[in-house]
């Protein structure tokens, strides 16, 4: 594989006596689509929580985008080019769509008045193209806590994407959602790549092989396989680890 935009050996964590994950390796192409699937529990989230900063690992490294990022914190990542969509809601229920990626564009821009007042116009435009690219430009005038599920996630993914981020880690987007959101946020995560590079969890089997370059599944804190979504789809062990679940 070429280069890795991101690049995790040997991580490691340990909570006390609990070992949460062992010798994890994960390294993801840029412009790809990379998602971790595994059963609950096998450490998917705490995995999330070391390559985006939040956590710091009990061993390995990791380099992104050839800085060794191991010890940063999340804030300094984000200046490397990383944003992180949370599973749980992030958005400003009493704004408006508009209000809320102005928001996040303005807090990228500095959140300093002057540089507001000076980047007026090309935050305009920055909102506006992330109405369209999350396919909530009808819906720009409209409080965001009465948007639907759906249209809350889009528009979460749409205030990370206000970083215009190099890498974007996506927990769980699907969850909870309705066919027809589901349908519509899987597109929209697909058309993130190949600009951006997306790292994904999610449940969701149906669209994980649908639309991920490669799959790494852990277990109990391992990987038990790494690969295309058909050798995934293939694989003893990870038949075993998802024994009934209809893989
Ligand atoms: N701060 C913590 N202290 C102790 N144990 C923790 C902590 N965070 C997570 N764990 C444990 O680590 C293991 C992995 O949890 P994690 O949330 O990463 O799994 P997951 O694969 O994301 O699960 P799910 O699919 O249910 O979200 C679990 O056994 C969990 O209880």
């Amino acid at each position: 594989m070429a280069e890795a935009l991101l690049d995790a050996r040997g991580i490691g964590v340990r909570f006390g006596d609990f070992r949460a994950l062992s010798e994890v390796t994960l390294a993801v192409a840029a412009g790809s689509l990379h998602t971790v699937i595994g059963p609950n529990g096998a450490g998917k989230t705490t995995l999330f929580n070391v390559l985006t900063g939040r956590l710091r690992p009990s061993e390995g490294r990791i380099v992104l985008a050839g800085h060794d990022v191991t010890q940063m914190p999340a804030h300094r990542r984000v200046h490397l080019g990383m944003a992180r969509s949370f599973q749980v809601t992030n958005i400003f229920a009493d704004l408006t769509v508009t209000e809320n990626l102005r928001m996040a564009a303005q807090a990228v821009a500095g959140g300093e008045p002057w540089v507001f007042w000076r980047a007026h116009r090309p935050m305009r435009e920055t909102v506006e193209a992330l109405l369209e690219q999350v396919g909530l430009a009808a819906r720009a005038t409209r409080r965001a806590g009465d948007l639907s599920h759906g249209a809350q996630r889009a528009l979460e993914i749409g205030m990370a994407l206000a970083a215009d981020p190099r890498i974007i880690f996506l927990d769980e987007p699907l969850a909870g959602m309705g066919i027809d959101d589901v349908h519509r946020t899987k597109e929209l995560i697909h058309r993130l790549v190949p600009a951006r590079t997306v790292v994904l969890i999610e449940h969701n089997m149906r669209v994980v092989l649908d639309i991920s370059d490669r799959i790494t599944v852990l277990a109990q804190g391992r990987p038990i396989a790494e690969g295309t979504p058909a050798m995934i789809r293939s694989d003893a062990a990870v038949r075993e680890a998802y024994l009934g679940s209809g893989l």
